[in-house]
């Protein structure tokens, strides 16, 4: 990348100032399972392209996709300049032991403070893409099956395994009523009328998730699905109604195919919902009405937002990906992973003569002389008188 010419001031009028893009160095990548290429092939290319070295630390979980990279990778990337490591938890600790010139964690954020503290102990700057229960407003002016739709795809698509999928869903009792119709005309649209034989439907990662969602689905009342196969893994694309804020379902991120209504008597009601949680990976809002989904834009904070759509805005290499707060430090995708993996240096390179020049900045100082120079040096004088 070329350097990047800055404006100067009077005082540095006559000399070449600008920003220079350098590598960190060596660069760990820590990946997840749910799209295990994806999420680890990315943040790679960055970091290449930035310049520097990585090592690879694939999630266990997915374990074919681990071999696969194990295999290929090594064939495609230079041997002394990258590293696949494979293993679970205990592997990752062991890494994270050793001194790195930048960490990029992608995961929970229970595990993201592990990175995060292991990190500080060198003071390696990190990305944390975390994850995090991303609400999803539903104005009672909008078309319920449009709506519905969209919601569905972005809720089921990977079997609801990602971090940005909608993941409970605010209304009122009268759009509630509607949409649970409207939910199931689109989930027997998409996956039939038993999804379980729909190739279009992905399954749970293991067993542990199995169980935990299984767990879930005896949260609030089933309105659609519900029905649960250990020996596939399989969970039915869900609908919970008169789902508690206390039970499990609301308390964690529920990263699987589960969607919870949970009733709301307004917009400002539904702000305060969100704003008296945790600040979320993606929100969403849909409405007919583009004020409605400006307030929310406005009033709340998250990582990313979609106004009458779901998680579309990653198609966009313009946009960032990245979390606010407790879901996340950092973004990348597109030129934000170059500047994510690039050290911005200061440069400033002046003439070895025309000494004569640079009286003004030498003491002793006097009314006249403090005052040229703080002229001569504009906004930033400050920083030195
Ligand atoms: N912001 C984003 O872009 C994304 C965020 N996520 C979030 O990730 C989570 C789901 O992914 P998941 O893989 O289960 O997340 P985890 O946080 O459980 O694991 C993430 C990575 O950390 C490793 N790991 C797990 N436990 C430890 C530990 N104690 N010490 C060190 N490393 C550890 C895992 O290894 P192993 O898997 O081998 O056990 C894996 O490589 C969800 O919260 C989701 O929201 C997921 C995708 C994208
Ligand atoms: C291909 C999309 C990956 C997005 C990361 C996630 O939401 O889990």
């Amino acid at each position: 990348m070329k350097d990047e010419s800055v404006s100067t001031n009077l005082l540095t009028k006559l000399s070449s100032a600008f920003i220079r893009k350098e590598p960190f160095g060596l660069v760990l990548i820590i990946a997840p399972w749910n799209y295990p290429l994806n999420l680890m092939i990315l943040p790679l290319v960055g970091a290449i392209a930035a310049g520097n070295c990585v090592v690879l630390k694939p999630s266990e979980v997915s374990k074919n996709t681990e071999k696969v990279l194990a295999e290929l990778l090594p064939q495609y990337l230079d041997q002394s300049c990258f590293a696949v490591v494979l293993g679970g938890p205990e592997e990752t600790g062991q890494l994270l032991t050793h001194r790195f010139d930048y960490i990029f964690f992608t995961g929970s954020p229970r595990v993201g403070k592990i990175v995060m503290a292991a990190a500080a102990k060198h003071l390696t700057p990190i990305t944390l893409e975390l994850g995090g229960k991303n609400p999803c407003f539903v104005d009672d002016n909008c078309d319920p099956q449009t709506v519905a739709n969209r919601v569905a795809w972005f809720r089921y698509f990977n079997a609801g395994q990602t971090c940005v999928a909608p993941d409970y869903i605010l209304c009122s009792q009268e759009m509630q009523e509607q949409l649970v119709p409207a939910l199931q005309n689109a989930i027997t649209r998409f996956y039939g009328d038993n999804p379980q034989t729909s190739p279009d439907l992905g399954r749970i990662i293991n067993q542990k998730h199995f169980k935990r969602l299984q767990g879930l689905l005896g949260c609030g009342r089933v309105a659609i699905g519900g029905q649960s196969d250990e020996g596939e893994r399989y969970i039915a694309p869900t609908v919970l109604v008169d789902v508690q804020e206390s039970e499990p379902v609301m308390q964690e991120e529920i990263f699987g195919p589960i969607l919870p209504l949970v009733t709301v008597r307004s917009l400002d009601e539904a702000i305060d919902f969100i704003n008296q949680r945790e600040k979320p990976l993606a929100l969403y809002a849909f409405s007919n009405n583009d004020q409605v989904v400006n307030q929310m834009l406005e009033r709340t904070s998250s990582g990313g937002f979609g106004g009458n759509d779901g998680f579309l805005y990653l198609t966009l290499p313009t946009l960032p990906l990245g979390g606010v707060g407790n879901s996340g430090i950092g973004r990348y995708h597109g030129k934000f992973s170059f500047d994510t993996f690039s050290h911005q240096r200061a440069c400033l390179l002046r003439s070895p003569g025309m000494e004569k020049l640079n009286d003004l900045r030498y003491p002793p100082y006097g009314p006249w002389n403090q005052k040229l120079l703080s002229w001569a040096m504009g906004s930033q004088s400050c920083i030195l008188l």
